[in-house]
């Protein structure tokens, strides 16, 4: 029988219409696995729950609620319906933190586009992102965050001295407001440890602009979550063009806060080559151990090498592109650190007494002895650090996205809302996810029935978590972990350590009971103290001892 070859090319042709349509019918029509997921209803296809996840009361007031009825792994709506994975589970979160199966989430990508140079580490991703982390590294190890202790010491003691004189000009102890003087001293921290210079040197326009930014991204309201949550879904040189728009104030002052940074940047490399030139050929003057700032590692020009500048892995454009990073990342994260830990030591007035007591043994023992004095060997002010850091943790809790489908492996089984039972979840590329770290970190089934107390014990006597390990500290998802683990981790914890040290040595810090009761913990980039009037701020009365 002779077939017409016009119909069967017909045919043929109507078949793989009817195929690719079915397929894309599927596809849209086939729901993902997260859908069948269990998690708390949601009554607002609007916001979904984003307004109870981000702009609660009191950080967590929901979250910590859903975790313990629906477990470490659970659904939430985002905004306009979109399904979202909440993750406190160590299994699927080293999935998530440690391939390169996600990114950062849409509105995260969109926050960092805005507020860094796109050749900012944190701004960049694959290939550059690895080598742009392999040559910032250099500044960060521990040998040369151990170089920067002299330089957080001299900061803490201009800090004890402010401090000195309110508590001079208030003998009636009426609170002070700890947060703004904390923020001062991490920034000094920063621009000591990162160019040698002192916060004056920075100058007005890029301290003020930066402040600006910091508090502008300090603002989330539910108008700022929906329209997030729609432009985040353009392209990212959507948003670079948008700050270009002249006459929009927000944009005004992201666009000269980069331009400042950036102008910071150059100016100090410019005058670190200089000065390098001037040396070359000559013998270094430095003794000490300072090694150098940051940037000097990075321009490779150290007082232990011959001072002559050679060749660095980034060039002078890229590395003043840090600038801007370097601090936006590090000032506020560690101020939320250790005003936490103050606010922490303010309600354990016992614990602050044996810390006290432990401060003024090393302190003896460092007067007599610098190279026998480590702040690591310090047990209960690490407990301190750790166990704040672990209640109070600074990036509550983090956006990531499928950039391909991927399976993320579970530690115990879920009941989907069919009555299956799964091991593991198939996940779609796009598929948002939020890493809980204040959730892992308050995870009852991993740090014991009394993971949502303050007891700074458990570092001390073993019952600390110390499974899977997550994150680079202590077991901690604070400074994140994977490939975009904080790189200045070792550097906040010093400063910390420093700062703190010289704090109790000195000045007793308490709160009244009603003072205890209105503070509140409020999460918009960072974990922050806020009064009553919505403001962030930690009053605590301050007495010399
Ligand atoms: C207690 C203080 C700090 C905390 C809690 C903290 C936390 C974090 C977290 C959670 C991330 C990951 C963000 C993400 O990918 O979603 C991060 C990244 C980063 N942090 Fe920190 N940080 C702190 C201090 C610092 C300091 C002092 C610096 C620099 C001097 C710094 C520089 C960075 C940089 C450059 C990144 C981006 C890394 C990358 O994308 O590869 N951080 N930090």
């Amino acid at each position: 029988m002779d077939h017409d070859p016009s119909l069967l090319q017909m045919f043929s042709i109507s078949l793989f219409f009817c195929l690719c349509l079915s397929y894309f019918y599927l596809r849209l029509n086939q729901k993902s696995v997260v859908a069948l997921i269990p998690g708390p209803p949601s009554n607002s296809w609007m916001f979904g729950h984003m307004k109870l996840l981000l702009l609660p009361a009191n950080y967590g007031d929901f979250e910590y609620t859903w975790q313990k009825e629906y477990g470490p792994v659970y659904r939430i709506k985002g905004c306009f319906g979109e399904d979202r994975l909440m993750l406190s589970d160590p299994l699927p979160l080293q999935h998530v933190l440690n391939t390169t199966f996600f990114t950062h989430g849409p509105a995260l990508a969109q926050a960092i586009s805005l507020a860094f140079d796109d050749k900012a580490v944190m701004a960049s991703h694959g290939s550059r992102h690895k080598r742009l982390r392999a040559a910032t590294q250099v500044g960060f190890t521990a040998s040369a965050v151990r170089g920067y202790q002299p330089l957080f010491e001299r900061v803490a003691r201009r800090l004890t001295e402010q401090l000195e004189k309110i508590c001079a000009l208030n003998p009636d102890g009426t609170p002070t407001d700890i947060l703004p003087i904390i923020a001062e001293a991490s920034l000094n921290s920063m621009s000591q440890a990162l160019l040698s210079y002192s916060t004056e040197e920075l100058g007005k326009d890029f301290v003020t602009n930066n402040a600006k930014v910091l508090s502008l991204a300090a603002t989330h309201s539910p108008t700022q979550l929906l329209a997030s949550a729609i432009t985040s879904r353009f392209p990212p040189w959507f948003w670079r063009l948008l700050t270009h728009l002249p006459g929009i104030p927000d944009f005004d002052l992201i666009r000269n806060a980069k331009v400042f940074a950036k102008a910071v940047g150059l100016k100090a490399i410019r005058e670190k080559l200089a000065a390098a030139r001037m040396q070359e050929g000559g013998v270094s003057e430095s003794t000490s151990e300072f090694q150098g700032d940051v940037f000097d590692l990075l321009l490779n020009i150290s007082s232990t090498s011959s001072n002559k500048p050679q060749k660095a892995v980034l060039t002078h454009e890229e590395l003043a592109s840090q600038t801007g990073t370097f601090f936006i990342a590090g000032e506020e994260t560690t101020t939320s650190a250790i005003v936490f830990a103050l606010l922490e030591l303010a309600k354990h007035q016992s614990f602050q007494d044996e810390l006290r007591a432990e401060v003024h043994h090393f302190a003896k023992i460092k007067s007599v002895s610098e190279t026998g004095f480590s702040y690591d060997n310090m047990p209960l002010l690490n407990a301190l650090i750790k166990e704040s850091l672990r209640i109070n943790t600074p990036g509550a809790a983090q956006e990531r996205a499928a950039i391909a489908d991927t399976v993320l492996p579970l530690t115990n089984p879920i009941q989907l809302s069919t009555g299956e039972m799964v091991h593991s979840i198939p996940i779609r590329k796009g598929q948002v996810v939020t890493v809980a770290a204040a959730s892992y970190h308050r995870n009852e089934a991993l740090w014991s029935d009394d993971a949502h107390e303050f007891r700074p014990s458990r570092w001390l006597d073993g019952t600390a978590f110390h499974g899977r390990a997550l994150g680079p500290y202590a077991n901690l998802l604070s400074f994140l972990g994977g490939q975009r683990v904080c790189l200045g981790w070792r550097f906040a914890l010093l400063e910390m350590q420093v700062l703190l040290f010289e704090l109790v040595e000195r000045f007793r810090f308490t709160c009244s009971e009603d003072e205890r009761h209105h503070l509140r913990a409020q999460f918009a980039n960072t974990l922050m103290p806020v009064l009553p009037d919505g403001t962030r701020g930690a009053p605590l009365v301050v007495t010399r001892c």
